[in-house]
């Protein structure tokens, strides 16, 4: 029975076992005396394997010496296509006779657990402990932490104790060890994270350290975007991601907010409108989880309140057929040929592991990825006066911090100029009252007089669980998607209600949908509308300057991409669109 990838070993009871490693799948046997079929007393794909250590070799080794311990340590599926996971761990004996062997399984199974990135990372796991449900601090010790230390990883736990603490720490800490910063609770700790790192005197590079959430707060959009919507609160398999992600560059918004000059940086949402009202409206809601939002939709749409700016855009596409044909064909890029199914199962995502992604591959060779899939080349001149975009990137800003390696750079994240719209942008004026005329012949235009019911900029698909914003988003693909909803009619806009996770909501007529590369907004009514969000914080405005940060930041991801929503699930080229109501 016993091939060139089986071990034979002791188990627990005394009994004789085997071990094998075939198909990219880990057994561990109990074998009968009477001839039945051996007992499965583990049995997990490779890519949930966390770690397989020998105890060291004794010195008396001979044949008669001692037996080495070998332990196992993974995470198991409930059931073959659940996602579901638990740990569990599997100590054997391996006799000396097979202590050479064995030696050479265990690198060879670690080997395959690990095709493109390094075990026994550093993590630095920061832990909101009054995010969500205020459960942070007890999932972190009794989930995550453990499942770290069993992967071989070390572990620097920081527990914030007030708001902003986690920027600071981001700011201040000594990053020259750090594989990665896990951050354990909601969106608004990621926020901190990647803002701490931005501030430093070695902004650039810090900013290169991966990030990993891990879903802790109440909605954890990040978390949706790399896991998928069912999987938003999967500790296990965003434990996993801390252990195995690959490094992904994402894009950050530079939003710089006057009179005050402050400068924020957002890695998912800047919002105005509807979208603030929903979001700080409905915090005296945090009890009933991510519904307040549904509820605060419902409420704005019964409201129909509209919000009045001056907005400028630098636009580099406006075609939504085109945006959501080049993001399907991504997609299916992204997929390659060896990804099977759709988007719907992460763990076909952790099953990408096992060869390089397409994203990997571009990263390792220092030229980002998404370039020559995005619209780059149909840009128009940026027309920022300041500096051109991507000068505040380093050339090399596409490679991400290698993994176990230092940060030894010190270059700031320069500080972000005003922009200087030129007459190429396009200027919304949105102080009009009227709604939207579903017969307008420009229906991806603004005509002049229109209404609007918010504005939403952002860089990830998902900002919830139930709403997919941004269905044509690229992760680093170095513009930002922007939404200016105008006010349309109840009807229509109820019945979006619960089409957000689809993200069918792109096609409505009402909807403009554009690619920028960067946008000022002027506050023509501050009595009534005081707050823009960003990232889901809230800050008084008069006026704001945002622009792309190319690839500035990076996240990990099983698999080297975002989830795959339905909607870019379709042949490359079919993109269907959705009749306009
Ligand atoms: N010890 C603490 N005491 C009080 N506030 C804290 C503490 N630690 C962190 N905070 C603050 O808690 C706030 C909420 O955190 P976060 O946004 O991550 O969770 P959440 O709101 O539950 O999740 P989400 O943003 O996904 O809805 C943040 O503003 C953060 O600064």
């Amino acid at each position: 029975m016993a091939n060139k990838q089986d071990i034979p070993v002791i188990i627990h009871n005394g009994k004789r076992g085997l071990l094998t490693l075939e198909d990219g799948r880990l057994d561990v046997l109990q074998l009968s005396a009477d001839g039945r079929p051996p007992k499965h007393l583990l049995s997990c794909p490779v890519r949930l394997l966390l770690r397989a250590q020998l105890s060291p070799e004794p010195p008396s080794a001979g044949a008669n010496g001692p037996k080495r311990m070998l332990d196992i340590h993974a995470l198991v599926q409930k059931s073959a296509n659940s996602n579901h996971l638990r740990y569990t761990k599997i100590r054997v004996l391996v006799e000396p006779a097979h202590s050479v062997d064995a030696e050479q399984w265990v690198d060879q199974l670690m080997a395959a657990a690990y095709p493109v990135t390094k075990p026994y990372r550093n993590v630095l796991l920061l832990i909101n402990p009054v995010s969500g449900k205020g459960k942070g601090v007890a999932i972190a010790n009794h989930t995550i932490i453990p499942t770290l230390e069993a992967a071989g990883c070390k572990v620097d736990v920081r527990q914030t104790e007030y708001r902003n603490h986690a920027e600071e720490i981001c700011r201040d800490a000594d990053l020259s060890m750090v594989d990665v910063i896990a951050v354990a609770s909601g969106d608004g700790g990621c926020y901190e994270a990647f803002n701490g790192l931005a501030m430093r005197p070695d902004g650039r590079k810090a900013l290169r350290i991966p990030l990993a959430p891990l879903p802790t707060g109440s909605a954890c959009a990040a978390c949706t975007n790399l896991f998928g919507p069912k999987n938003t609160f999967n500790v296990l398999l965003a434990t996993l991601n801390v252990i195995k992600g690959q490094p992904m560059p994402i894009d950050l918004q530079s939003v710089v907010l006057l009179p005050s000059l402050e400068r924020r940086v957002s890695f998912l949402s800047v919002a105005l409108g509807l979208m603030v009202d929903l979001d700080i409206g409905t915090e005296n809601l945090r009890w009933i989880g991510d519904s307040r939002f549904l509820y605060g939709y419902l409420r704005g749409i019964m409201q129909n309140k509209s919000c009045k700016a001056r907005i400028q855009l630098n636009i580099v596409d406006d075609d939504k057929e085109k945006m959501a044909r080049e993001a399907v064909e991504a997609a299916a890029a992204d997929r390659g040929p060896k990804t099977v199914g759709g988007g719907t199962d992460p763990l076909q995502l952790i099953r990408g592991v096992q060869t390089m992604s397409v994203a990997s591959q571009a990263v390792a060779n220092g030229d980002g990825y998404g370039d020559g899939l995005t619209p780059s080349g149909s840009r128009k001149s940026s027309g920022l006066s300041a500096k051109p975009i991507g000068s505040l990137m380093p050339a090399d800003a596409a490679s991400p911090a290698p993994v176990n390696g230092a940060v030894n750079d010190d270059e700031r994240l320069p500080l972000a100029d005003l922009l200087e719209p030129t007459e190429a942008w396009v200027t919304v004026d949105s102080s009009g009252s009227a709604r939207h005329d579903p017969q307008s012949a420009t229906q991806n235009a603004w005509s002049e007089g229109e209404a609007m019911l918010f504005l939403y900029s952002g860089l990830m698909p998902y900002v919830a669980r139930d709403l997919n914003q941004w269905p044509v988003i690229r992760a680093g693909s170095g513009v930002i998607d922007i939404v200016l909803q105008r006010c349309a009619a109840r009807s229509v806009m109820l019945g979006q209600a619960t089409e957000g996770a689809s993200g069918r909501p792109y096609w409505l007529s009402s909807q403009c949908y554009y690619k920028v590369l960067g946008y000022t907004v002027e506050n023509l009514d501050k009595k009534g509308q005081p707050k823009l969000t960003i990232d889901g914080e809230g800050y008084d405005w008069d006026s704001f300057h945002v622009e792309v940060l190319p690839r500035a930041a990076t996240l990990l991801a099983l698999d080297g991409h975002y989830y795959q929503a339905e909607f870019l699930l379709q042949a490359p080229g079919a993109a269907a669109t959705k009749p306009d109501k």
